[in-house]
């Protein structure tokens, strides 16, 4: 289970926030500037609460002040952008293999999402839906215990995004861990949300 109780002051607001999410698809859903990438960076270690705790399964990532924050590389989270961001000069099969835990799953991975055509490509040969394929992959490769997806297919067309989606729920079905996925999209919420976090002014509420 992630465990995450954040507070932290920003701009306009005191983003104060507290929730559970278990092996789950949670999206949080809210207004630009609601305080949503804030939660992911908290999460992620990219940024730290002024005060709370964020815990998963039986590790303490952050709390308070009183203890160093485990840093980013010691989390064990994948985070996947909107913008991909694969390394450029690298392979998609390079770019998987970065940082990979385990080369039976990545195998396993590359067969449930079909991107084994595209291992000898370069990203910029490649379609924008394939590079959210193949970051996702990146992503789980190094063997997350939790992912945050911060708008991973806003930039994609229709088909795309929906094919993407389904990649994203067959992943999530075969390997069951707290899934957070930022999006400003009611439909893809409804269609890949188990559970819907609505957000506004840095605070949850009812929608
Ligand atoms: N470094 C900072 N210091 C103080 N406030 C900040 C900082 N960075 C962002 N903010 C403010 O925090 C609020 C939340 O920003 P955040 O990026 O988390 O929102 P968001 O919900 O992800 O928005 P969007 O959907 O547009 O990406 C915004 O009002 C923003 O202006």
């Amino acid at each position: 289970m992630l465990s995450v109780t954040i507070e932290k002051r920003r701009n306009h607001f005191i983003l104060n926030t507290a929730f559970d999410i278990h092996n789950e698809i949670v999206v949080l859903f809210g207004p630009s500037g609601a305080g949503k990438t804030t939660i992911l960076n908290c999460i992620a270690g990219l940024t730290h609460p002024d005060k709370g705790k964020i815990s998963l399964g039986e590790r303490t990532l952050y709390q308070n002040k009183q203890q160093k924050p485990v840093p980013i590389h010691k989390r064990r989270i994948g985070y996947l952008f909107q913008d991909y961001a694969l390394f450029p000069h690298m392979s998609v099969e390079k770019n998987i293999r970065y940082g990979m835990k385990d080369p039976l799953l990545v195998e396993q991975l590359i067969d449930i999402t079909r991107i084994r055509p595209l291992l000898h490509q370069y990203p910029q040969q490649i379609s924008g839906g394939e590079k959210q394929r193949v970051a996702l992959v990146r992503a789980l490769a190094t063997k997350p215990e939790a992912l945050l997806l911060d708008e991973p297919f806003s930039a994609l067309d229709e088909k795309t995004r929906a094919d993407c989606q389904n990649e994203l729920k067959r992943l999530h079905d075969y390997w069951k861990i707290p899934v957070i996925l930022v999006t400003h999209d009611k439909q893809e919420a409804d269609i890949l949300g188990d559970r819907i976090l609505h957000i506004k002014d840095g605070s949850l509420h009812s929608p």
